[in-house]
């Protein structure tokens, strides 16, 4: 099929790569201009400005915006609908908020254009190699778009979710459960470091990788981080976040949802943040009060 790529970062970049590896025609933009020109070297049309990128595609268009979620996707959307017709599709691969991709998809359809939320999972490799596709949208339209997912994604590596919203929420939860995963070998790592046993964490990872109940990729991709830096002394233990862990949070609130785990693990990266805690102190400070419990000054 042909298509349009905007954002080429990372993410869209190596989608481009998967795409022309399967033969589809991709026409290509993003603002940076040797972003265009790597994925032209590999057989991409080059685009230098999104009308460009309109007028080398037939209707019914098919777009797919790759760019950070926010500002970013809005300043695109912005400038984009106006080139477009009735009939064309227009995807967001990123990482929005569902909410924000059923408004969209309201906006959008007053201008007779489809919307797909795209969730899209399995990091920079998988955009390259294969990866997981979680897709809202219309039923029908998607199925006249469903060749390039079979193309894209790994076996069994994509779904059509139901009306639109429903690929990023469910992309939302899986992130979710990501956070809740992450902090539960982070910590059975930690207490393996603070015990009296000398294990090579990389074997650990390794033995657990293979054949054990929590294997999985991201056991695989602890093996290869303890491979390059056995007690990863060259990384400060500071987790940001980019707000799916958060949103998750919030669904289960408003869905009186109980997510324990994942709003630890979204408060732990929380925490990871600061080196001291203002409610540290004041719990220190408590412990003084009624107890004389001796506290430690700062500096
Ligand atoms: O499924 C995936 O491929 C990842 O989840 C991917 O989407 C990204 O790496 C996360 O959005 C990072 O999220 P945080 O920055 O919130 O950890």
């Amino acid at each position: 099929m042909k298509l349009g790529m905007i954002g080429l970062g990372k993410m869209g970049h190596n989608l481009v790569m998967n795409l022309l590896r399967h033969n589809h025609e991709v026409a290509a933009y993003d603002m940076n201009s040797d972003a265009v020109s790597k994925v032209a070297e590999h057989g991409a049309i080059p685009a230098s400005s999104l009308e460009q990128l309109v007028a080398a595609l037939e209707t019914p268009r098919i777009i797919w915006i790759m760019v950070p979620a926010g500002a970013a996707l809005h300043s695109v959307i912005t400038s984009l609908t106006p080139l477009l017709s009735e009939g064309d599709i227009v995807i967001d691969g990123g990482n929005s908020h569902y909410k924000n991709s059923v408004q969209l998809a309201d906006e959008l359809a007053k201008s007779g254009i489809h919307f797909f939320d795209i969730g899209t999972s399995g990091g920079i490799e998988g955009a390259e190699q294969g990866g997981c596709f979680m897709i809202g949208g219309d039923e029908a339209v998607f199925r006249s778009i469903e060749p390039i997912f079979k193309d894209i994604a790994v076996e069994n590596g994509y779904m059509y979710t139901g009306k639109p919203g429903s690929g990023h929420f469910l992309k939302m939860v899986h992130n979710g459960i990501e956070y809740g995963m992450m902090q539960a070998i982070a910590e059975g790592f930690e207490v393996l470091d603070k015990s009296q046993y000398e294990y090579s964490y990389e074997d650990v990872a390794r033995v657990w990788s293979n054949g054990s109940v929590i294997r999985s990729w991201l056991m695989e991709l602890m093996q290869d981080a303890f491979a390059k830096d056995p007690k990863l002394e060259s990384i400060r233990g500071v987790m940001q976040s980019s707000g799916e862990g958060r949103w998750t949070v919030e669904t289960a609130l408003e869905l009186q949802a109980s997510a324990p785990v994942i709003a630890m693990s979204l408060f732990m990266r929380y925490r990871s943040l600061e080196d001291d805690t203002f409610h540290g102190k004041v719990v220190a400070a408590l412990r003084n009060g009624f107890g004389g419990h001796a506290v430690e000054s700062s500096k």
